[in-house]
């Protein structure tokens, strides 16, 4: 797997945070156009003005810009001109199958706090994937024809803890998932995407979806609760996963309630597989027959596998069995190339982390982030100009530092990070304004 493909499963998941819902139920395919974050706010609370005094001489310092045309970077990467045709249609048909606006708007918000936090992670989980090195595995270099391609969407369903992440990290071979926490908040989630030969299976996370103690639904979160639980029928498979050493040693009744009710009866449109996971920390193994046994009678489950999600005991035989499944059916995510709205959302992150490692954590949500200007030479390489955007003076001091000292650094960073990521010469322009 390349780091494209790398970067590009970190940011499908990411994009996911900041793709406007799109509510209809066609499912043909068709592109995003939408400047998705061109523009950015990251108000917390109102900023008031300190200082009504004219300040837009302070726009004009030079000490306010870095420019990365300023700095020589050493060993720069051989521009590689790319056609981003990446296609957001496989997120989308998800969120308009899966979520209404009204609903989204009542009961999916995310407090500015957990975006900022969890923007944060994702940033960092995007660097890793871009700068891991080149996977071992065989890389998807053949084309393959959209007459020839077979699809899975495969829903992960389980408790807190189950091993969801570790077990599509294993198949997936990506740590992206791992560090993309899951909260309440959030709504189902590709935790990853597997391409091998004329097959693509696309991992969902399915959060939230928990039985109370009796098996019921949460009451507060009923209605939420209710319309993520009728999506989970959507997928093509379902795996059901719990971890089979808690099972033994502290059974929990909303584990088990969940395994029974996905489980309770057959069910012709979906296939549905049990997972007992974390086999390798169960010691004597003739227990796990006895789970086995436990949920054996149950006609949901087409097939029960024993894994270690983690070490990857009996993941090949899921991933075979997955594979198997796949239908006739073109591919939802392109696995080899990045779509100019990706892209900007990286670049807009990469500067978004640089800026919070180095400036004081509470106040980059006073800040306006904006890509002002995003432009691919013909020399392949691309010219990005952000702004950032303050209404307090002293902020644009913070950022500014001395000199210029404070942007500069976040200016290097984000530069050596983007050039290192899009594998192309990046120059990067920051500046830092006060609005006037
Ligand atoms: N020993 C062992 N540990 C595992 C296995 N699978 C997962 N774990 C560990 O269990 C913990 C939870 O795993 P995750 O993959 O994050 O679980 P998750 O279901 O995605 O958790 P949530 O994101 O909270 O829903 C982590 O510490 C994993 O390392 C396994 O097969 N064996």
């Amino acid at each position: 797997m390349n780091t494209t493909k790398k970067t590009l499963r970190a940011l499908t998941y990411l994009t996911s945070l900041y793709t406007p819902r799109v509510h209809s139920l066609h499912r043909h395919r068709h592109r995003h156009h939408d400047n998705l974050l061109s523009v950015r706010l990251f108000s917390a609370q109102s900023q008031e003005r300190q200082d009504d005094s004219d300040d837009s001489h302070l726009n004009n310092s030079p000490d306010s810009v870095f420019d990365s045309a300023q700095f020589s970077i050493p060993d720069t990467p051989k521009s590689v001109p790319q056609q981003p045709t990446w296609d957001v249609q496989h997120r989308q048909r998800v969120e308009r199958a899966f979520f209404k606006k009204d609903l989204q708007d009542r009961y999916f918000k995310v407090d500015d706090e957990e975006e900022e936090r969890r923007r944060r992670v994702l940033a960092k989980a995007l660097l890793e994937a871009a700068l891991e090195g080149p996977d071992e595995d065989v890389d998807q270099d053949q084309e393959v024809l959209e007459e020839d391609q077979k699809s899975l969407s495969v829903g992960i369903i389980g408790a807190p803890n189950a091993g969801k992440s570790a077990l599509t990290n294993f198949m997936v071979g990506t740590k992206v998932a791992a560090v993309s926490r899951k909260t309440n908040t959030t709504t189902h989630e590709v935790l990853g995407v597997m391409t091998k030969g004329d097959t693509q299976i696309c991992f969902f996370d399915t959060p939230g979806l928990m039985l109370n103690k009796s098996g019921h639904l949460h009451k507060d979160m009923k209605v939420r609760v209710e319309s993520a639980w009728s999506s989970v029928n959507l997928y093509d498979v379902l795996i059901v996963i719990f971890d089979v050493n808690r099972h033994l040693t502290r059974p929990d009744s909303r584990v088990i309630n969940l395994i029974k009710r996905m489980g309770a009866e057959a069910n012709h449109k979906q296939t549905r597989i049990l997972c007992m996971n974390k086999v390798d920390l169960v010691e004597k193994k003739k227990d796990l027959l006895k789970v086995a046994e436990q949920f054996k009678d149950l006609p949901g489950y087409e097939r029960i596998f024993m894994i270690s999600g983690l070490k990857g005991s009996g993941v090949e035989d899921l991933s075979k069995y997955l594979m198997e499944q796949a239908v006739k059916r073109p591919w939802d995510e392109d696995p080899f190339t990045m779509s100019e709205e990706v892209m900007k959302n990286i670049a807009l992150e990469v500067v978004r982390e640089r800026l919070l490692d180095h400036v004081h954590q509470e106040i980059p949500y006073g800040i306006e982030h904006r890509l002002v200007d995003w432009k691919e030479l013909r020399d392949g390489s691309l010219r990005i100009e952000q702004h950032l955007i303050t209404g307090k003076i002293s902020q644009r001091k913070i950022l500014v530092g001395k000199n210029g000292s404070k942007i500069g650094r976040i200016g290097i960073e984000a530069n050596e990070e983007l050039r290192s990521i899009f594998k192309r010469d990046v120059h990067l322009i920051l500046q830092v304004r006060v609005k006037t």
